[in-house]
């Protein structure tokens, strides 16, 4: 079994090849969708999910089976067919030119898996049980997305905001983690679960100049 160690890639405008047109594949297109890639999916045959995406012109799709050569250029691979055979032919080409490849039904040549993931907004949520099991990573995921729901991305941008704020106005890095962590232990934010957003940044903005004051008071 691989050795894992989770990263946050940039994807944006990279070449991402999907050899297969199945199940799988499509939630391998799904799990890449919004990251601003370009995506390529190769297979005689394509899910109505994976025609739709082509048409609405989500991803484009060639639609034959995989030959030597297709995989050039790519940023990421993924294997992704029911026929082992193909998937190590994929996973030979990617050897010889330095490609990563995710090989679906073979975690042992695997340079990446993928995880469960949760995003909202900016933040993400990513869960993985070295291959062991993924049915419990899919588990923790819709448990996770009951305490994380939508709302986090406003929130996320938010803290953000004041984060930003706390770097320009207090210049000691100590004070301004101080500052950080009273403001996100504060209980306020869990409180705004299904509020509006504008009093949520009030309160936390009265909340932040009400420790700076305190702060300063401190020096
Ligand atoms: C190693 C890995 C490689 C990779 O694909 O990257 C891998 C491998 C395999 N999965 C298999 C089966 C299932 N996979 C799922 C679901 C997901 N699988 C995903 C990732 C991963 N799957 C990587 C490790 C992730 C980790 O570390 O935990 C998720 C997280 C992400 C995604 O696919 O986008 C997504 C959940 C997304 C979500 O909903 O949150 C379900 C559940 C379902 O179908 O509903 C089942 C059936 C139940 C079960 O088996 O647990 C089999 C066939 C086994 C067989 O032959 O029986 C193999 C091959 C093997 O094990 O050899
Ligand atoms: N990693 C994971 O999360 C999981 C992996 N698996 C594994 O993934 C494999 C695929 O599963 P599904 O998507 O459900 O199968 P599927 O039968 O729905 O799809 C297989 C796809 O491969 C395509 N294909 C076959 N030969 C090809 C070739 N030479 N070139 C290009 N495309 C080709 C077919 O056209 C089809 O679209 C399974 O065999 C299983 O081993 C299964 C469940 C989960």
């Amino acid at each position: 079994m691989g050795n894992y160690y989770p990263i946050m890639l940039d994807m944006n405008g990279k070449i991402c090849k999907v050899i297969g047109g199945g199940k799988v594949a499509e939630r391998k297109v799904n799990s890449l969708l919004g990251y601003g890639c370009i995506i390529e999916v190769i297979s005689p045959f394509f899910t109505q999910k994976l025609e739709e995406y082509a048409l609405e012109g989500l991803i484009s799709i060639k639609r034959r089976r995989y030959i030597y050569g297709d995989l050039e250029g790519s940023f990421l691979v993924f294997a992704a067919t029911n026929d082992d055979k193909v998937n190590n032919e994929c996973l030979r080409e990617c050897k010889e030119k330095n490609i990563l490849i995710n090989i679906v039904n073979g975690q042992d040549m695997c340079d990446f898996i993928v995880p469960s993931k949760i995003k909202r907004g900016d933040l993400s949520i990513t869960i993985s049980t070295n291959g062991k099991s993924p049915a419990l990573s899919k588990k923790i995921r819709k448990e996770l997305e009951k305490l994380y729901p939508e709302e986090y991305s406003e929130y996320v941008n938010l803290l953000g905001e004041i984060r930003e704020k706390v770097k320009m106005e207090v210049n000691d890095i100590n004070k301004r983690r101080d500052i950080l962590f009273k403001i996100i232990n504060s209980g306020i934010i869990e409180k705004y679960v299904g509020k509006e957003i504008k009093d949520l940044k009030k309160e936390l903005y009265n909340l932040y100049n009400k420790i700076f004051i305190f702060e300063d008071m401190n020096v």
